[in-house]
């Protein structure tokens, strides 16, 4: 079930807000205690620099205009989901879930270029068929099946988890693609080019919200919220996400308006509950009442928490590409509600981490630095980190299939 929107003007102050509720509704912890020893541990301290830092964001790619790289990054924004599907996509492809949705958008503006048509324009995206997702994306989207009557053969049949992917992909094209369309926006990046210009309007400390309201209110794959409880759940995260990568790539010196995104809630998916669980900052053994208790067994383990903050075991250059090969093992399938309970405690443990590296007394001289860390600069560690070292990789992540959010 889908809430009503937050009220205008407080889409920022309303994913923080629904998020505590929720978390504290669920009875999931976090603790200052938990949360020290992750800022103290030799993990955080050792890699915050050098992982928060890298970004990704500046692309291999030669655009036509400043538009059409924003129009590019609006489009890989919007389809920054498919984490259900991560160990299908590692079995055909060998890559996780962001890598394939980077390489098919790359490969949706390589064939634009070419003169097949624009097809990350709000006409291209409209008519984008699910054969077109399969072709650019580099799957099959066929499972095999024993013929019913002649044993020894197989038939191929539309089916399968990516093949629900590709229907995903491909609706959230079209769907955004009309409504672009329908409105006289020939694309994604113009709309939201008008929403930042907009957004300069206002006082600066509420830029951020008002070009948030924007996106989410024009675009069904932006509204990333749900009912938990009889209470509303504000997420937001692909939208979010689009704005800070646009901070990211034109911050430096911004053509167009940029808000701030240093206060901006951290951009909650699978990967930043599921890692905040492993390194004992959510702490789930109070929370029955959605069943969280169980998900991840044995994550609170101290032992286990303390061994993933120390530094990582030395592990020779074979061993590390030899887990990159690996696919990776799914965790616990969660339902919608869960999954949206679990994003919620990301959101909040993570202002609770901020807050707490900014409160007074906590750091001696030498780790000032720790006062200026941000929501985002968090998120990009907690994200990146699970893929930097290997024991991290193998961190269970949770699982929601059916999503266009994360
Ligand atoms: N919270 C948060 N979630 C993020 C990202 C990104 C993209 N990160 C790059 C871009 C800019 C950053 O600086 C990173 O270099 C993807 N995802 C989510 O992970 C999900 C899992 O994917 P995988 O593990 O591959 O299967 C994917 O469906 C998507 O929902 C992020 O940054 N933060």
């Amino acid at each position: 079930m889908e809430p009503d929107f937050p009220s205008s003007g407080t889409f920022v102050s309303s994913i923080k807000e629904s998020c505590r509720i929720v978390t504290e509704a669920a009875h999931i912890k976090v603790e200052d205690a938990a949360i020290k020893r992750l800022l103290e541990s030799p993990s955080f301290r050792s890699s915050f620099h050098r992982v928060s830092g890298s970004h990704g964001l500046a692309f291999p790619l030669k655009f036509f205009s400043l538009l059409s790289e924003l129009n590019f990054l609006s489009v890989l924004s919007l389809l920054n989901f498919a984490s259900g599907y991560r160990v299908p996509l590692h079995e055909q492809t060998g890559r996780g879930a962001w890598d394939n949705i980077r390489a098919f958008t790359f490969s949706l503006y390589l064939s634009s270029a070419t003169g097949q048509g624009d097809l990350l324009s709000a006409k291209g995206m409209k008519t984008m068929s699910e054969q077109q997702v399969a072709q650019h994306m580099g799957v099959t989207i066929h499972v095999e099946r024993p013929h019913e009557k002649i044993t020894g053969v197989t038939v191929g049949e539309l089916g399968g988890p990516i093949y629900e992917l590709v229907k995903l992909i491909s609706s959230t094209l079209t769907e955004t693609g009309q409504i672009l369309d329908a409105a006289g926006y020939s694309e994604l990046g113009g709309f939201v080019l008008e929403s930042l210009k907009e957004g300069a309007k206002a006082d600066p400390s509420a830029s951020l919200g008002i070009v948030l309201e924007r996106l989410v209110r024009a675009i069904p794959a932006f509204r990333d919220m749900a009912v938990v409880n009889g209470k509303p759940v504000y997420c937001f995260k692909k939208a979010l996400f689009l704005i800070h990568a646009v901070k990211i790539r034109f911050g430096s010196s911004p053509p167009f308006p940029i808000p701030s995104t240093a206060q901006a809630p951290v951009f909650t998916d699978n990967v930043l509950p599921s890692l905040l669980v492993h390194l004992g900052v959510l702490d789930l053994t109070g929370a029955t009442s959605h069943g969280l208790h169980n998900l991840f067994p044995g994550a609170e383990s101290e032992d286990k928490i303390n061994t993933l903050l120390h530094l990582p075991p030395e592990a020779s250059q074979v061993v590390t590409q030899d887990t990159k090969k690996t696919p990776p093992k799914d965790g616990p399938v969660l339902t919608t509600e869960q999954a949206y309970v679990l994003r919620a405690a990301a959101v909040r443990a993570c202002e609770k981490i901020v807050e707490y590296a900014r409160g007074d007394g906590q750091n001696s001289e030498e780790q000032t630095w720790l006062k200026d860390i941000t929501l985002p600069e968090l998120d990009i560690w907690l994200w990146a980190v699970a893929k930097d070292r290997p024991d991290y990789r193998k961190l269970e992540r949770f699982v929601l299939r059916g999503t266009v959010f994360f």
